[in-house]
């Protein structure tokens, strides 16, 4: 059995973070493993408390997989604060883990803080280099490279930007360009641009959709996917999630982990430049 391990945070509301992650890896045929790395009180609506964990408690879960389980691929998502991504990267640098997808999670969609901004240089010296594939938003990727992304040249000047810091591979996903009527993410490996694409569903139901995304990804490494063709599964993975909604909360829904599993069409359109 292939084994997949999330590092991330609680969301009570269990759209997002390691409840996504995990129903993720489920549907997908791996078995999940988890470090916490921060309780949530969050629901459809927002984020009502954010509780961190001490770092050597992070450290503590993933040395406790690490050691007994093992993890075939891993993926981080809301780390929070500096102490804890030291703590993540020494211990992937102890395993000497390589099928690392970093979603760099800073800001909640209702605009709720999950990483402290003195902690974006940790995440890029210490953790980036460490990573296979990292798949920021758009401000994430605004946030990660100081400039502004309007274009898509702006987009693949960007993941030219982000592959310098010393990432192997980057998604840079579209979710945020409302104005186009594709949701159209890019993938840099340093040499090639290849773009995934599918239609825009207009919907208010996308709480978590950059974690399930994320964990697609990592499933599917985790099974012995290439890079290329674990994005595109987890892009019909998302795909079918965002466009079967459950009508679940009164503000942004949860995504439907089952789709996938249940359509027969994916959708996705690719191709390469
Ligand atoms: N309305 C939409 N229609 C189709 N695909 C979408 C839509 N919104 C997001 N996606 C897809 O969902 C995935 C996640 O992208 P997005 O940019 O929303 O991530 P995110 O902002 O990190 O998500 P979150 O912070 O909510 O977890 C990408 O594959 C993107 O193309
Ligand atoms: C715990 C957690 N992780 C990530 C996100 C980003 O969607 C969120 N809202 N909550």
């Amino acid at each position: 059995m292939k084994r997949a391990m999330t590092i991330a945070g609680s969301d009570s509301g269990g759209g997002a973070g390691i409840q996504a992650d995990l129903k993720t890896f489920q549907e997908l045929k791996v078995f999940g493993t988890s470090a916490l790395t921060a309780v949530t009180a969050q629901n459809t609506l927002g984020v009502q408390g954010v509780f961190p964990m001490e770092p050597e408690a992070v450290a503590s879960q993933i040395q406790s997989v690490g050691e007994d389980i093992g993890t075939d691929a891993l993926k981080t998502g809301m780390l929070f604060n500096a102490g804890i991504i030291q703590a993540v990267s020494e211990k992937i640098k102890q395993f000497g883990w390589e099928k690392v997808v970093v979603d760099p999670v800073m800001i909640a969609k209702g605009g709720a803080s999950l990483l402290q901004q003195e902690a974006v240089s940790a995440l890029k010296n210490q953790l980036l280099p460490l990573c296979l594939i990292i798949t920021p938003n758009i401000p994430e990727a605004e946030v990660l490279t100081g400039m502004s992304i309007r274009s898509m040249d702006d987009k693949k000047e960007a993941a030219k930007r982000i592959h310098a810091l010393g990432v192997k591979n980057i998604v840079i996903k579209g979710g945020h360009d409302t104005e186009t009527n594709e949701s159209v993410d890019i993938l840099f490996d340093g040499k090639e641009f290849v773009f995934f694409s599918t239609p825009r569903i207009e919907t208010n139901n996308t709480h978590g959709t950059g974690c399930t995304f994320s964990a697609a990804i990592t499933a599917q490494l985790a099974k012995g996917s290439s890079v290329r063709e674990a994005v595109s599964i987890a892009k019909e993975f998302i795909q079918a999630a965002i466009a079967n909604p459950l009508g679940i909360g009164n503000g942004h829904g949860p995504t439907n982990h089952w789709a996938f599993n249940s359509k027969t069409e994916s959708g996705v359109i690719s191709w390469q430049e």
